[in-house]
């Protein structure tokens, strides 16, 4: 045991430096345990908005970095400016952190810091990290698809050329239409409306399921991905994603990329289990979960930062309701209108659903969806979310909130075909027919099946010899050579 130790601490230190959102600080500190597992020394250097709870991973060290963040910043709504304030922020105090790490290093005779990894959202981390001369990587935590999807809108914007991605046949013709689509689709956009047309290159998506934010102007949004997606000094992408979900898209980002990619994902799944939670999970719904039959409860949750407006929030509830579908509920706190749910129970919901329904306010989400009993997810789409439950062969009903989240609701319905979307506003009959669909028509039970189908490869895809368990040894390798 105590050679073990030696032998760990012997080994180069990594700094990881995750966004402060529970979507991104989750695969950063899976990352950084299966790193760990490797006989890497981790070390987290964190924002105190968001902080991570450092007693869930005892074998890491924490720092945290002054974020100079108000009170007003954090409790807006729109992300694009706060992520931006962020990396503004943190530059300085990031540098001077790495610096008296370094100096300690020297006097305590500490491993010595092989890399920093960031979070694609924290690009700041790359000038730092060229400054201080310490290697950097990537970590991108949203799906391939998405980042080709994203490129393909800044190549437009900025060029009005689009290059070729995928199998597209009269690309020039394409151009123009998508070019002018695309102007119209930020018009149409802020008029709520949307447009059903594929885009050209990045089947399946159509111009409404583009990752374009709705908050803010297109230009804050453009500025938004130049700024993740630049040119930078970084050695290497690590991305949350794999061979078996997103071999095309993979095989043409690396094409375009000057660095070595690594699809090393799911990272939860490679990771040994453990907790990164910012919300105290409620574990009595895992006894509520005993209690119901195989493959019958319905999981409904939307992840860590969207929320439900007054009018979805009835309609939701109303059709689980009505379903007579068990349901499994997590109501954020802050993700629904407080109003709205008053007037909700007033009008007798929590009577009508009964035994039927457990309300909680967050979930052990993994622990749920590897549940018997669990027989489909009503996600937001969030990739963590999504990842999640494709590695359980859960099958979804898909209802994005925001950005990537179509993009990754349209490879589920359309790609994997192991889920439904649902179309714009919800309303009570569509969710009911919804649930339904997915939960007992033939339609579901075959979505079902390949959804299972798809876990398999997937656990076989992390075994090894296999293709996200050669690409992880490749990155330590690259770790090592630095
Ligand atoms: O009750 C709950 C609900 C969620 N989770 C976990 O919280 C994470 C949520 O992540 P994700 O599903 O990706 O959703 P967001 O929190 O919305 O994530 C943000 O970050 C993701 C990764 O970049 C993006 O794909 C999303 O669009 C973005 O909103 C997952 O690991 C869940 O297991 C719980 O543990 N308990």
């Amino acid at each position: 045991m105590e050679m073990e130790k030696e032998h760990r601490s012997s080994h180069p230190r990594l700094v990881l430096v995750p966004l402060p959102f529970q979507g991104h600080i989750n695969p950063m500190l899976q990352l950084g345990s299966i790193l760990h597992s490797k006989g890497f020394s981790i070390t987290v250097l964190h924002t105190a908005f968001n902080s991570p709870i450092p007693s869930n991973y005892p074998e890491f060290g924490f720092v945290s970095i002054p974020d100079n963040l108000s009170e007003q910043l954090i409790s807006a709504e729109d992300l694009l400016p706060f992520i931006s304030l962020l990396n503004l922020n943190c530059g300085v105090p990031f540098q001077e952190c790495l610096a008296k790490m370094v100096q300690k290093q020297e006097v305590e005779n500490e491993p010595s810091i092989a890399c920093i990894i960031y979070d694609e959202y924290m690009y700041f981390c790359d000038a730092v990290a060229k400054y201080v001369k310490l290697p950097s990587i990537v970590l991108r935590t949203t799906s391939a698809s998405t980042y080709l999807s994203r490129n393909a809108i800044l190549q437009l914007k900025a060029e009005g050329v689009l290059t070729s991605q995928g199998p597209s046949t009269n690309i020039e013709g394409a151009v123009a239409s998508l070019i002018s689509a695309l102007e119209s689709l930020f018009n149409i956009f802020y008029l709520g409306s949307t447009s059903q047309d594929l885009v050209p290159g990045l089947h399946p998506l159509r111009f409404k399921d583009l990752p374009v934010s709705k908050i803010g102007t297109p230009e804050i949004f453009l500025q938004f991905i130049t700024n993740i997606y630049k040119t930078r000094t970084s050695s290497a992408i690590i991305w949350n994603t794999n061979d078996v979900l997103e071999q095309p898209s993979l095989q043409e980002i690396q094409k375009q990329c000057q660095v070595g990619i690594f699809p090393v994902g799911p990272l939860h799944e490679v990771a040994p289990a453990s907790s990164s939670s910012l919300i105290k999970e409620d574990n009595s719904c895992i006894t509520w979960l005993e209690k119901q039959k195989q493959n019958t409860v319905l999981y409904v949750s939307l992840g860590s930062v969207a929320s439900v407006d007054k009018k979805e929030l009835g309609e939701m509830a109303w059709g689980l309701a009505n379903s007579k579908q068990p349901f499994l509920w997590v109501i954020r706190p802050g993700s629904v209108d407080d109003q709205e749910w008053k007037k909700l129970l007033t009008e007798g919901f929590v009577e009508a659903v009964g035994e039927n329904g457990c309300i909680v306010k967050w979930a052990p989400q993994k622990e749920v969806l590897a549940h018997g009993a669990v027989g489909g997810f009503w996600t937001h789409c969030g990739w963590n979310s999504t990842l999640e439950s494709i590695s359980e062969g859960v099958p979804m009903i898909c209802k994005p909130c925001f950005g990537d989240q179509r993009v990754n609701a349209r490879h589920v319905s359309q790609v994997w075909r192991i889920g439904i979307q649902l179309e714009n506003m919800c309303e009570r009959g569509e969710v009911e027919r919804g649930i339904k669909r997915l939960m007992v028509d033939k339609e579901g039970k075959e979505m079902r099946q390949r959804a299972k189908n798809l876990k398999e490869r997937i656990q076989l895809d992390i075994r090894e010899g296999d293709s996200s368990y050669n690409s992880l040894n490749k990155l330590i390798e690259l770790i090592m050579s630095f």
